[in-house]
């Protein structure tokens, strides 16, 4: 199997280095429009292989889409990531250029891949993706319900003091700070509602904190995170390719589920061989619902600023 990881930077370094770790493939190209640097990042990687025992030959390239030809996936981490008080709806500018092009090139050499997209503002970069590639839309997929339904589990597991392992969550929506939605009256704890052993207040702490998740980090590092991003786009990659058909919400191109249509948002969806495959159907409570209504006016107010670009 082969997989190309567009931007060398923090995101898709980590994200090379996971499946990397994991052998998740024969062949990995990492890609980045800065001469020498995913070069540079690709043999340091390649030199742990003694270290950690993996087989994947990893291999960087400056702006070669050649070598990317026949890619299984591909992941597209190149763009800015947002400075401490910036939204990641302000990157839409430069990023969309940025997909765009990344997106034509990809396709130029592996006209029947599977498409992951990282880039921010993620649920208009997801929807830009689809319209430019023309790919059927199963195989065109956001990364950040993984990213958030982790940082949910994590923010559970601190308060309950339990392995979030043991714990079920999901973020649906968009992934901006006030789009996205942690499914709290759906999480569980083993199979118990989390909701039978938390006040009202410890709730709302939890879904306050899940969707700023992503701010938090960039307000302490000083540019944004990378380990669970690239854990998160790495985990969808080998759902797709050891087929496993897990549950996890992704960006997903909607016609109809979940009230909405031609648009990008994160929802509840099973990863496999073919890209997404299924999409679940929560049954969203009335007010679930509405804030799902409201994060959509709020994607598609982004995604007509592409218009304008
Ligand atoms: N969806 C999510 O959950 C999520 C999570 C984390 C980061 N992100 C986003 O991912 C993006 C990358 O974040 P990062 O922290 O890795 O940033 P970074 O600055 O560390 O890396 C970005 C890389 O993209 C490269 N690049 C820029 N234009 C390119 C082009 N045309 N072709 C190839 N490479 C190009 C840059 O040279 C740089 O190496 C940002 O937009 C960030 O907001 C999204
Ligand atoms: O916060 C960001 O801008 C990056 C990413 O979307 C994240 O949630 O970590």
């Amino acid at each position: 199997m082969k997989v190309t990881v567009v931007g060398a930077g923090a995101v898709g370094a980590t994200c090379a280095d996971n499946i990397a770790r994991k052998e998740l493939a024969s062949e990995l190209i990492l890609l980045d429009i800065k001469e020498g640097v995913a070069e540079g990042k690709s043999i340091d990687m390649m030199q742990t292989a003694a270290l950690l025992g993996f087989d994947t030959k990893i291999k960087g390239v400056t702006n070669d889409y050649v070598a990317t030809e026949n890619s299984d996936v591909v992941v597209i981490t190149s763009g800015l990531p947002r400075k401490p008080g910036m939204t990641r709806e302000e990157l839409i500018g430069v990023n969309a250029g940025i997909v765009k092009s990344v997106t034509e090139n990809i396709l130029k050499y592996s006209p029947n891949t599977i498409i992951i997209v990282v880039s921010n503002p993620m649920d208009t970069m997801n929807y830009l993706t689809l319209k430019t590639s023309g790919l059927p839309k199963n195989k065109i997929i956001g990364m950040g319900g993984a990213l958030d339904s982790a940082r949910f589990r994590y923010y559970l597991s601190q308060e309950l003091q339990c392995s979030p392992a043991d714990l079920n969550a999901v973020v649906v929506g968009g992934h901006g700070d006030t789009t996205m939605i942690p499914l709290i009256k759906h999480a569980t704890w083993g199979s118990t509602p989390v909701t039978n052993f938390l006040s009202e207040e410890q709730q709302q702490k939890i879904v306050a904190a899940t969707m700023v998740g992503g701010a938090t980090l960039t307000k302490l590092i000083g540019t944004s995170a990378w380990y669970a991003p690239g854990a998160g786009t790495a985990a969808m990659v080998e759902s797709i390719l050891r087929d496993e058909k897990k549950l996890i919400s992704s960006g997903v191109y909607l016609e109809g589920e979940y009230g909405q249509s031609d648009i990008s948002l994160v929802v509840p969806v099973t990863i496999g061989r073919n890209g997404w495959e299924q999409i679940l159907d929560f049954k969203l409570s009335d007010e679930e619902q509405a804030a799902f209504n409201k994060s959509a006016d709020a994607v598609r107010t982004m995604n007509d600023v592409l218009k304008t670009l």
